[in-house]
């Protein structure tokens, strides 16, 4: 058993330099590093359990614990030569003896000695004596003088002893070095760290109150040592390991006052200083080499922008083919005829909209809103649907345009061209529709120009060239009497722009723009005065008999005066669902009515007899509503559903069957199959359904987003003041926070303090986003864009602005005022993770924006997610206290990662925290205070980054599947 590693050798120990004895157990006492064994030791004395060196002294030139540092070349020669004298030419081949020299920088050239004063405070107020640090670092024992008496173990290892007055107090020895060696400076990264603390020493066990053997008997693992040559010439170093760093700081056990001493050849100098400027060993290092974490890290941001570069060289293809193909297409609209049948559609009784659609039939209970709906329009036909409020106008209209409704839809909608003959001939399974709703939702901060312009970018084709399109946009605003207004922002409720009237005109606009093949409306006419009324009504008119692009259009229509209803081709009259009269419009259906007994009154409007009868039918009229318009819907041609573009046989819907078909009947059993092809009509547009290409998408999103941003430029102002205000006050709350112990729990509140702030600023993305949710549901439901494309331009122009730059202000400025860790590096770390935590909470909110429609639930959950996340942050409770049935929560804590890293990226800048407790200094590692106190791990940084882009990404991809599936139209 030797004590110091020493290695057994028969009976005796052969042991490293400073110790002696027959177990190495003993102090050397005088005598100089070349004596080897034969050097005198010191015996415990007075029943001391160990020899005590503090009375010895060392002879002339060598100095240190144990005298193993030289201090002169004279006394390294003298020293060997008296030991070695008659072998020195097996040392050197040219300068003999004489060239030994003793060699006083940190860095080794063969085997290096040094003695360094340990003066740390806290080991001081334990342990008031003198401690000293004795460390023996092998590079190259075959250079030395004599190998194995000045050296000890292998090429790569080092040996080091601690001694408390005298005593040796803990040994230690750590092999496969690596070493940096400069002039100056030496930098020995080793492994396989182990140390041993002698029995009852003073610091291991003697007093068991300030014991501290558990702790160096447990030290393992990898060890560093960097020693510098200070300003002054003294040499400063630092006992590095995980153990010690948590309790020191990240800049290890500092040690002062080094005596650094290598007695060695000049020659071995010569040659390490020509051969290679940083000598080392076998095991030597070949410079800092990027840990895998990093390379890993950069090979995914690497391959990420590769993709995103991928992706956009691809949309740029496929954006310029489509702009080549057909550039000669004229901008062409109308030419297909729509014709329905057998149309019904029910809700539940109990009013409420459905969550789960059970089945397509109606079930006992379902209130009928429409019963048996049939007729047709072709191009150059202007229809009005007429009927009191509540008719089943709207409903038709939404059915006829194609809306996804929540009700349950019977019956068949049907699209076909129109051979020159005028006869209906090929289906179309596709054709643009242009609807136009009940509501006016506009972009508010666009000019009524801007508005179309937008609309004609993206839902005429790629290949319209952009003076087509703007001649386009000139040619509708013309037609509707806009021309004049062109350049007034259309503005909103707070901020008036437009008049109602005018707004009508740009919501019709922007389906005109579009060209369609057939226009459906809403109301277009309510809320305008008598002249607007008619002005709108003549420019359907138009449209719908333009002779070169004769269009069919559907208008649902309230109350129309008698000038206003001359204008209308055909007329549908709707009473409680049911169709009264289809057929032509003018004096037409005042004779059907005379003939059944409800003749008009002289100079009475028609339109209002006609609401006079559907308001109050008679029962006759009810039951035997017939359909003029019989004989044009016979069975031709194929049938297309609007939803699933899919053919059909019209056979089964000819006029004759549905007439005076019993409603019930209608939704029962011989519909089931039609029924269930309706009840997927509300799937939304398909891809192939936009007009324009991703890229062009996202271009003319971000422009619209650019040009609102810059003219509603007090939101981000707004933004910025209030990131600027609340920064300063978090930074005046924890000004210049101190290194003490409650200094540093001042410390982690800011970082929470901020952490909360970024959490709760995030619910303003929520308001934002339900906001703006019903003009991007009126354009989707447009097929204006794909909503991936809608979320990437909300990320570049609501994400960038308005949450990453107000993080970064309010960061910086919170940062600096309370005094976090003073370098660029740590700064920008701090940085980082704000930002992602910021994203991930954005991406949070605009997700439960989009989950539920109703804003209050959505910033109700917000609120609730955010105290939960402050609880489980680890700052409130102790992660380790938290009973473990409700611990596993703690995952799911956006805000414990954010704080975790912020402040593990703090102590590591090296921390220190100093303080007194009772008397008693402390200055330890503020690493260790931060694990007592909030159970953070100090290695946890990258961790936590790679937590919170896992966090991203999976609202990421959520809000897209969400957006997707979820928020569309439904009425
Ligand atoms: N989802 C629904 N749930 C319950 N009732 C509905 C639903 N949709 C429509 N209805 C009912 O169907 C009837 C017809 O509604 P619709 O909106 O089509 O009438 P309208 O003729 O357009 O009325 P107005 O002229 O007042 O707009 C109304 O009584 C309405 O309450």
């Amino acid at each position: 058993a030797c004590d110091n590693y020493g290695i057994e050798n028969g009976t005796n120990c052969i042991c490293p330099p400073g110790v002696g004895g027959q177990e190495c157990q003993l102090p050397t006492c005088g005598g100089t590093l070349y004596d080897g064994p034969s050097r005198p030791t010191v015996q415990p004395q007075n029943g001391a359990l160990y020899g005590n060196s503090s009375g010895c002294s060392c002879p002339n030139g060598w100095a240190g614990v144990g005298c193993n540092v030289c201090e002169s070349a004279s006394a390294c020669s003298s020293a060997y030569q008296s030991n070695f004298g008659d072998q020195n030419s097996a040392i050197t081949s040219s300068g003999g003896v004489s060239a030994i020299t003793c060699s006083k920088t940190p860095r080794v050239y063969a085997v290096g000695q040094m003695s360094c004063d340990v003066n740390n405070p806290t080991i001081h107020a334990l342990y008031p004596g003198k401690t000293t640090l004795n460390i023996l670092r092998n590079l190259n024992p075959s250079n030395t003088l004599a190998a194995n008496v000045s050296s000890y173990g292998a090429a790569g290892s080092v040996h080091a002893q601690l001694w408390y007055d005298g005593e040796e107090e803990f040994f230690c020895n750590a092999d496969s070095c690596q070493a940096e060696e400069a002039d100056g400076s030496s930098h020995w990264t080793c492994h396989n760290l182990k140390c041993t603390c002698r029995t009852n020493a003073t610091m291991c066990g003697r007093f068991p109150s300030t014991s501290i053997k558990g702790t160096i008997d447990a030290l393992s693992g990898d060890l560093e040592i960097k020693c510098d040559t200070q300003s002054d010439g003294t040499v400063r170093c630092a006992f590095l390991q995980d153990t010690i760093k948590s309790v020191f700081g990240a800049s290890g056990l500092p040690m002062d006052n080094c005596r650094v001493g290598e007695c060695v050849a000049q020659s071995v100098i010569d040659a390490a200083n020509n051969g290679n400027s940083s000598s080392s060993s076998s095991n030597a290092s070949k410079g800092k080499e990027l840990s895998g974490g990093v390379i890993a890290g950069l090979a995914v941001v690497g391959a990420l922008l590769l993709a995103l570069l991928g992706m956009f060289i691809w949309g740029w293809i496929v954006q310029r083919n489509a702009r080549k193909t057909g550039t000669d297409q004229a901008v062409k609209s109308g030419g297909v005829a729509i014709s329905w049948s057998g149309i019904n559609y029910s809700v539940p009784a109990s009013n409420s909209q459905p969550i789960f659609k059970k089945g397509s039939s109606a079930s006992v209970g379902d209130r009928h809103i429409l019963h048996d709906l049939s007729g047709e329009i072709r191009p150059g036909e202007l229809l009005a649907i007429l009927g009191p409020s509540g008719s089943g106008k709207s409903t038709t209209i939404d059915i006829l345009g194609g809306k996804s409704k929540v009700g349950k839809t019977a019956g068949a909608v049907m699209f076909s061209t129109m051979s020159p003959a005028g006869q209906r001939s090929d289906p179309v399974n596709n054709p643009r529709i242009g609807f136009v709703d009940q509501q006016d939702i506009l972009p508010s901060m666009l000019t009524v120009e801007e508005a179309l312009l937008f609309a004609a970018n993206l839902r005429l084709p790629e290949s319209v060239s952009q003076e087509q399109k703007r001649a386009k946009v000139f040619e509708v605003m013309k037609q509707l009497g806009i021309l004049d207004i062109k350049d007034t922002r259309i503005g909103s409720h707070e901020r008036r722009g437009i008049s109602g009237g005018e707004q009508r005109r740009v919501s019709i606009g922007l389906e005109l723009v579009a060209c369609p093949d057939i226009l459906i409306l809403d109301e277009p006419t309510s809320g305008l005065d008598s002249v607007s009324a008619t002005k709108v009504v003549n420019v359907l008119r138009d449209l719908a008999h333009d002779p070169e692009n004769p269009t069919a259009v559907i208008a649902s229509v309230h109350q129309p005066n008698s000038k206003i209803y001359q204008l209308f081709d055909k007329v549908l009259v709707l009473s409680r669902g049911r169709e009264l009269y289809f057929g032509p419009g003018g004096l037409a259906p005042g004779d059907y009515f005379a003939a059944r007994g409800h003749p008009v009154q002289k100079g009475y409007n028609i339109a209002d007899h006609l609401l006079d009868i559907a308001s109050d039918p008679t029962d006759d009229l009810l039951s035997s509503s017939q359909r003029k318009s019989a004989s044009q819907t016979s069975g031709t041609g194929t049938i297309t559903t609007e939803d699933e573009r899919t053919r059909a046989d019209t056979n089964a819907h000819t006029p004759n069957e549905v007439e005076n078909r019993d409603p019930e009947k209608a939704m029962s059993k011989e519909h089931v199959p039609e029924t269930k092809k309706h009840s997927s009509l509300r799937s939304p547009p398909l891809m192939s359904t936009y007009r324009s290409t991703f890229l062009t998408q996202l271009e003319v999103l971000c422009g619209r987003e650019w040009k609102i941003l810059k003219r509603d430029k007090s939101l981000f102002f707004a933004h910025l003041f209030a990131a600027a205000v609340l920064g300063a006050f978090c930074g005046g709350l924890y000004f210049k926070t101190g290194i003490t112990i409650a200094g540093f729990q001042s410390r982690v509140g800011c970082l929470f303090f901020l952490g909360s702030l970024l959490s709760f600023s995030a619910l303003s993305a929520l308001y934002n986003l339900i906001e703006i949710r019903p003009l991007f549901l009126r354009e989707r439901a447009g097929s204006y864009y794909s909503p991936t494309a809608w979320l990437l331009s909300r990320f570049f122009f609501d994400v960038i602005p308005l949450r990453v730059v107000p993080t970064l202000i309010v960061s910086t400025i919170v940062y600096w005022m309370a005094g976090l860790a003073p370098d660029a590096a740590h700064y920008f770390k701090f940085l980082f993770i704000l930002v992602l935590y910021t994203l991930a909470m954005t991406l949070f909110n605009f997700l439960l924006a989009c989950t539920f429609r109703n804003g209050g639930v959505a910033i109700l959950l917000s609120a609730i997610f955010n105290l939960f996340i402050m609880t489980f942050a680890g700052f409130f409770v102790h992660l380790s206290d938290i009973p473990p049935v409700l611990r596993w929560l703690q995952w799911f804590s956006l805000l414990k990662y954010c704080l975790e890293a912020l402040a593990v990226n703090e102590v590591g800048s090296g921390l220190q925290i100093v303080d007194v407790l009772q008397g008693v200094p402390v200055n330890v590692s503020a690493q260790l205070i931060m694990n007592l106190l909030f159970g953070f791990g100090e290695n946890n940084y990258y961790r936590d980054v790679l937590v919170l882009f896992a966090f991203i990404a999976g609202f990421g991809i959520a809000l897209i599947t969400i957006v997707w599936l979820n928020v569309r139209e439904r009425r």
